[in-house]
């Protein structure tokens, strides 16, 4: 299968560059795509000429609209991770848009009570306890599956799991999902990958307005963002893979900026703290500095989406990489945690950070000392650390429109909309708290 590859070419904890230009273009394919997928589009229906529409042939059409439909619910899809964040978003969203959905597998080595609410509705859901860094359990899992979505993962930048335990789960479990997809034959791949594949590198360089092919110096030495541009990697090698019954395996790999939305621990945390404070955060961090954000809601339609659409149109989907954006603003990340956070009544201090930033970073180096002092005694992992720091303190923020050039990605929810459900649920939050 030829695959045009628009992702980094080099390692991913070296350097790497980005370069290279779409070979297809996007808008033409959307056209054909609309053309063929009849099933799932009003534009089918439309086009029927509604002049001949006797009682006969409606009651035809009726007949063969219901045996389309039996037959397209015939998918199914396996979801790693589906208990975490994003994971219940994506569940719930497939769950939601995915007409062609018989059955989904929630695959997660905590399977949250939630699940059971699910299991009343049409599509078949099968909730899976099970480790990703063990082979045959992910292979068990997968059998019989169309499609798996890889989001399980260990997110930790604030050093709570060693990096061999990171490296396990992200780089050994895809790669188990990967051999999986062979053995059982199961032909399409979306990786959730994440922004910091790219950056902020450890020289602290901006990423200002990026897109997929802006080129930047990918320098990584923090355990997670290298497992997950390992991991990332791994998946875009794997894309043309033959897998059993001899079809090409297809992969992709989505790549969020800072997710938030309903279910987000740090936002939970960075309240918790506010309100430990008497109701005030201190700036930090230059407010000119800005970071990257998307509604957790739009991340988890994209997905769908991508699931979708590799389907369709594997040639030119195949072996690429995609951030995942919306209309959120560009904003310095305390800026930004202030649409939510002001109105559950906490107050951002200082229109300059009250510390400078020399003293930030030494604060930062006496958290990761300690961490390493007490971890025979105890865990200590505070927000602040100095990986953390450089990454608030680097602008990162992306512009693209690849997603909806190669499978016509809109955002599901305006800013507005995503602002307004993140708020109702920290005050859902704020009042069970109480
Ligand atoms: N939260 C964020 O801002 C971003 C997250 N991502 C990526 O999105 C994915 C999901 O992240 P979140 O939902 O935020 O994290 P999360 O920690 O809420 O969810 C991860 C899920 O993976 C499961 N998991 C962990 N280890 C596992 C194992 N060994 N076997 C099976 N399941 C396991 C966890 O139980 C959890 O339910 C991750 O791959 C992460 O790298 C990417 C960019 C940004
Ligand atoms: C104490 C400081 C002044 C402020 C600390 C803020 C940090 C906790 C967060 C700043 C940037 C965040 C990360 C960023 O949004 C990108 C991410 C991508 C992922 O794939 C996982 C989460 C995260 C690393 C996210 C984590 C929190 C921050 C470091």
């Amino acid at each position: 299968m030829p695959v045009e590859r628009s992702g980094h070419q080099g390692g991913p904890c070296g350097k790497s560059r980005r370069g290279g230009v779409e070979a297809v273009p996007g808008m033409a394919r959307r056209e054909e795509q609309a053309e063929g997928d009849n099933h799932l589009s009003l534009a089918g229906n439309e086009r029927r000429p509604a002049l001949v529409a006797s009682l006969g042939t409606l009651g035809l059409w009726l007949q063969q609209d219901m045996a389309d439909s039996a037959q397209a619910q015939k998918l199914v899809y396996l979801v790693t991770g589906g208990c975490g964040f994003l994971g219940e978003h994506v569940v719930r969203m497939l769950l939601q848009q995915e007409p062609r959905l018989r059955e989904l597998r929630i695959f997660d080595l905590h399977l949250g009570p939630w699940l059971e609410e699910l299991k009343t509705g049409p599509v078949q859901v099968t909730a899976i306890q099970g480790d990703v860094t063990q082979a045959h359990e992910v292979a068990a899992a997968m059998a019989g599956a169309h499609v798996v979505i890889h989001m399980a993962g260990l997110v930790d930048v604030f050093g709570r799991a060693s990096p061999e335990t990171i490296h396990a789960v992200n780089v050994q479990g895809t790669k188990n999902v990967i051999e999986a997809c062979v053995q059982t034959g199961t032909q399409f791949l979306v990786y959730t990958s994440s922004m910091e594949v790219v950056g902020p590198n450890i020289k602290g360089h901006p990423f200002y307005r990026g897109n997929e092919d802006t080129p930047y110096e990918a320098v990584h030495r923090h355990p997670y963002p290298c497992s997950k541009a390992l991991a990332e990697q791994l998946v875009l090698e794997a894309n043309g893979r033959k897998v059993r019954g001899g079809l090409p395996l297809v992969t992709c790999a989505l790549r969020p900026t800072g997710i938030y939305g309903e279910g987000h621990q740090i936002m939970r945390d960075i309240y918790h703290q506010g309100l430990r404070l008497g109701g005030r955060l201190f700036r930090a961090i230059p407010a000119s500095v800005e970071h990257g954000r998307v509604y957790v809601g739009n991340v988890a339609w994209m997905h769908v989406l991508v699931a979708r659409e590799l389907q369709q149109r594997a040639a030119l989907m195949g072996g690429q990489v995609y951030f995942c954006y919306d209309k959120s603003p560009y904003k310095s990340y305390e800026d930004f945690n202030m649409e939510f956070l002001g109105p559950c009544g906490l107050r951002l201090v200082g229109t300059r950070p009250l510390l400078p930033y020399w003293l930030l970073m030494l604060l930062a180096a006496l958290n990761a000392l300690l961490q390493w002092l007490l971890r025979p005694l105890l865990l200590y992992a505070p927000l602040l650390n100095p990986y953390t720091l450089a990454m608030a303190n680097t602008t990162f923020t992306v512009s693209t429109n690849k997603a909806q050039r190669h499978f016509g990605y809109e955002p599901l929810f305006s800013w507005e909309e995503s602002r307004t459900r993140t708020i109702r649920w920290m005050q859902t939050m704020d009042s069970s708290a109480q």
